[in-house]
């Protein structure tokens, strides 16, 4: 199973990606897309890749702003999958 990572580590993760905030065991990064569906098109990457890694986000779609939220439920906190696959999200966020 995956280590959760300290505070500090967990803090300074954060740090590496763009937009990300963390609240306790969860992080989080709100995005404006241009359009609705360029935010299901969004969504719809983010699934492919989630998939790929066995790893999920939670998911808030509101419009055209979608939410991703970010723990490792099985651990019980966050760990180094939270924040690959946000790194993720941030590649195809950062690419509309
Ligand atoms: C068996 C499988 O690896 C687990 O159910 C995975 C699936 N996706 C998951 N996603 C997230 N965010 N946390 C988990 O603990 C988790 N567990």
């Amino acid at each position: 199973m995956a280590e959760i990572l300290h505070d500090q580590q967990a803090d300074e993760a954060v740090t590496k990606l763009s937009g990300w905030t963390r609240d306790g065991v969860t992080i989080e990064r709100t995005a404006k897309l241009p359009s609705f569906p360029d935010a299901i098109a969004a969504v719809n990457k983010v699934a492919l890749l989630a998939e790929a890694a066995d790893h999920h986000p939670d998911i808030d779609i509101r419009w055209r702003t979608v939410t991703f939220r970010l723990s490792t439920h099985s651990a019980g906190g966050l760990t180094e999958k939270d924040f690959a696959l946000a790194s993720q999200i941030d590649g195809v966020l950062d690419a509309v």
